[in-house]
């Protein structure tokens, strides 16, 4: 028997057989532009993240659509005649708004209670006295897209949550954020009866 040694595979070392190791072979993935690429399909893509807010019982979409439709709830529940009130008597206002005769619109707007979304041109309010009234849930007013609303009323039926508008309530004008999350929102339709006025420095 021969004392011959091996190698491991039987091959005799003598031979000096050489095996080429198997080298690591480097895919590089197709680029964009190559016909190779497989569009990612957009279930693949990060989703985005949506959280969903519990609003207190009463307050969905449908409830403000008909909170909103009657009439009879506007000075009740959104914009108050002490409201106007107030804004009448500030002399920053008065100012702004010199155009109308302060007779006149005290007529229209304690008297005849036209609300103020009716108004035309719209009244002038000054950021100033926006700043003033955006103190927090009580008192929300804000400014998207040029347009002053008093939103206090419609905090809790935000979809979003309230605290997301709370916390960004001294931005300048929301409109930015307003798009950054829901750009298909309609809200000169659904805050309407929030509208104040136009915003002017
Ligand atoms: C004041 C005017 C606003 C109105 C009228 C409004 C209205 C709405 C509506 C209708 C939705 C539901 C949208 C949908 O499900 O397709 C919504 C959701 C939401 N809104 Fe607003 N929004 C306003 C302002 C804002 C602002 C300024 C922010 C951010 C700072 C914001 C953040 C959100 C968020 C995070 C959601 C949840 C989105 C989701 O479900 O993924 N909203 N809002």
């Amino acid at each position: 028997m021969s004392n011959r040694s091996v190698n491991r595979d039987g091959t005799d070392p003598k031979l000096n057989i050489r095996f080429s190791v198997p080298q690591r072979i480097n895919v590089t993935q197709p680029t964009t532009s190559s016909p190779l690429h497989m569009p990612v399909s957009r279930s693949a893509r990060k989703p985005l993240v949506r959280t969903k807010i519990k609003l207190d019982p009463g307050h969905s979409a449908l409830d403000w659509h008909s909170l909103t439709s009657d009439p009879e709830n506007y000075h009740s529940k959104f914009i108050s005649l002490q409201l106007i009130q107030g804004l009448l008597d500030d002399p920053i206002f008065q100012r702004d708004n010199s155009k109308f005769p302060p007779s006149q619109l005290r007529a229209q707007l304690l008297l005849q209670k036209i609300p103020l979304y009716k108004m035309m041109p719209p009244l002038r309010i000054n950021r100033e006295i926006v700043n003033r009234h955006c103190q927090g849930e009580d008192e929300f007013w804000c400014v998207i897209n040029g347009k002053v609303y008093d939103i206090s009323g419609y905090l809790k039926f935000h979809p979003g949550g309230p605290k997301i508008l709370l916390r960004h309530r001294d931005s300048d004008d929301l409109i930015t954020l307003f798009n950054k999350y829901h750009q298909w929102v309609n809200y000169e339709k659904l805050l309407q009866v929030c509208f104040i006025g136009l915003v002017c420095e």
